[in-house]
């Protein structure tokens, strides 16, 4: 364990937001400044981001309007793209859809239609957008592994990228770039390179058009195409259209993107993380025409790029954890600090320790690379809940949003690993759908309430994250005894936990004990674990 930093009076911790200051607080009034402080950090968190490109008939030398101008429902704003790099290339005047037909025939629609070559009257342009609705296919979506095709869920038809090509791509005006600087930034400070830099890479998806008046996708998850994906990137095409605000959400927040005025002289963009909720409210009328794309990271890059990095000083959360270190009453014997991930990973793959940290996002990468920069001891763990709670049935309540008495086993009602696409339709009950798929949702533990060690669970810290292993045969233990066996790692009695579990993972399937053997499956969940060093006076950085 690293001796304990007893940092420097801050003097570059944050250009605007003042450290605060905690006098003389006992370890457990200052943990709880702390777990507001982090869940502070979580709330103004950035998970989408979004812009706007104009067309213009002449090309002009700065041509991408990138700001965004999408109305935030919650205090947060999108967050705003910068200026593309000065070698982004001219804006052409209009862009073109080539597509061909079932009998392999080509065609070319110029998008805005208003601006339509001179030599085409705009009526066969606005016939060759109905041919182009007309040879899509119907848009389904996927639930439980199946492709469902429901129009009152989702009522958009689909080209496939075979089918389809447009002289657009989001490396022009720099929409890429921005958009890595704010999903995956690169964080550093001088001292210590925290992380490898990262990159996007970026996988066209889909053509989707939604029509009025009933065009809609309600709301749901990107099913991730592959390990690596990190998140999607819708671009809306320059075409008339009224209504269909895409609406995107994470741990309780919603930005809204109103695209609809400037639908059809503009090209405007969003890109979210993958964990994102989003919906697209019904089109009303006109056609909503988007390019969608898969956002992958990818492979670390050796070479780091300075001076685009963000100097993880520069966060609050960095002033804060530095000031709270040097004060001897916070936990003055040292001990362990675990935070729940606010975001989903694919932490039970094979390929884990590739993925992970190098894949965090939002918040959970802000505080795992805050921690590290000041020295602490810190890892993504595996965390497994054992199943005290069964124990004491009437305590889930609690954990669920107060649901009362009586309620469901909550294993029948978590069975699915990931949030479900689909629920709102066949929960229509249950109000937001949603925390039925994810029911610590509605869970805000307090600090103090020491709700997961003495009462309710069991916490099993995995020595290190694994891929999801399998019991062909029956293995006389019990869970806690299951967990030591594949994880090593202890019962974490003396780990101060931090927000309340979020996304779990299948990370190991077996045979369970019964009359009849069945397959059972235990779940872990992708935490920060940090190991706090003992106060020590004389320790100086
Ligand atoms: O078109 C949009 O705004 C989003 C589309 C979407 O959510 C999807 O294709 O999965
Ligand atoms: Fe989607």
């Amino acid at each position: 364990m690293p001796k304990r930093k007893h940092p420097e009076p801050s003097t570059d911790a944050g250009p605007s937001e003042p450290t605060p200051s905690i006098p003389k607080l006992s370890t457990d009034e200052s943990l709880r400044s702390l777990q507001e402080s982090i869940v502070g950090a979580k709330a103004s968190a950035t998970f989408v981001c979004g812009g706007t490109i104009p067309i213009i008939e002449h090309p002009n030398p700065n041509p991408s309007d990138t700001e965004s101008k999408s109305k935030s429902k919650s205090t947060l704003k999108a967050s705003q793209a910068k200026s593309p790099p000065s070698h982004s290339p001219k804006t052409p005047s209009s862009r073109h859809i080539f597509w061909t037909k079932e009998d392999n025939t080509a065609r070319r629609l110029n998008l805005p239609l208003s601006q339509t070559p001179e030599s085409q009257p705009i009526d066969s342009s606005k016939e060759r957008l109905k041919q182009l609705i007309s040879d899509c296919e119907p848009a389904t979506f996927g639930y439980k592994k199946e492709d469902i095709l429901d129009p009152s869920y989702r009522n958009a038809g689909k080209l496939d990228p075979n089918r389809f090509a447009c002289n657009f791509h989001p490396c022009e005006h720099g929409i890429l770039e921005n958009i890595e600087q704010i999903l995956l930034p690169g964080l550093n400070n001088t001292e210590q390179n925290t992380l490898p830099f990262r990159k996007l890479s970026v996988e066209l998806y889909k053509l989707n058009i939604y029509s009025g008046p009933n065009g809609v996708f309600r709301k749901h998850v990107d099913t991730p195409r592959c390990e690596s994906q990190i998140g999607s990137l819708v671009i809306c095409l320059p075409c008339q259209f009224e209504g269909g605000d895409l609406a995107v959400r994470h741990d309780g927040k919603e930005v809204v993107f109103n695209w609809e005025e400037r639908s059809s002289d503009t090209i405007q963009w969003a890109a979210f993380y993958s964990d994102c909720e989003h919906e697209i409210k019904t089109i009303t009328n006109g056609d909503r025409i988007t390019l969608t794309y898969n956002l992958f990271v990818t492979e670390p890059i050796a070479a780091c790029i300075t001076q685009s990095l963000l100097d993880i000083k520069t966060l609050p959360l960095y002033g804060f954890l530095q000031d709270l270190l040097s004060k001897e009453t916070f936990m003055a014997e040292g001990g362990t600090l675990g935070i729940w991930c606010s975001h989903s990973y694919p932490h039970t793959i094979e390929r884990v320790n590739e993925l992970l940290p190098r894949g965090l996002k939002g918040s959970d990468l802000a505080l795992y690379a805050v921690l590290k920069a000041l020295g602490i001891d810190t890892k993504i763990l595996p965390a497994v809940l054992l199943e005290k709670y069964l124990e004491r049935p009437e305590k889930w309540g609690e954990l669920v949003g107060n649901k009362g008495e009586g309620e469901e086993d909550p294993e029948e009602e978590e069975e699915e690993e990931e949030p479900e696409e689909y629920y709102d339709h066949l929960n229509p009950k249950e109000e937001g759908g949603i925390s039925e798929e994810r029911p610590f949702d509605t869970f805000k533990p307090q600090w103090g309430e020491e709700w997961n060690r003495d009462e309710l669970f069991i916490v099993h810290v995995g020595d290190a994250l694994k891929g999801h292993t399998m019991d062909k045969k029956e293995m006389d233990e019990n869970s806690k005894e299951k967990c030591v066996r594949l994880y090593g790692g202890n019962i974490a009695e003396d780990v101060t936990w931090i927000a309340g579990p979020r996304y779990r993972k299948a990370a190991h399937t077996y045979l369970a004990w019964g009359n009849e053997s069945e397959t059972d499956i235990l779940y872990s969940y992708a935490t920060i674990v940090a190991q706090v060093p003992p106060f020590k006076k004389h320790a100086k950085v």
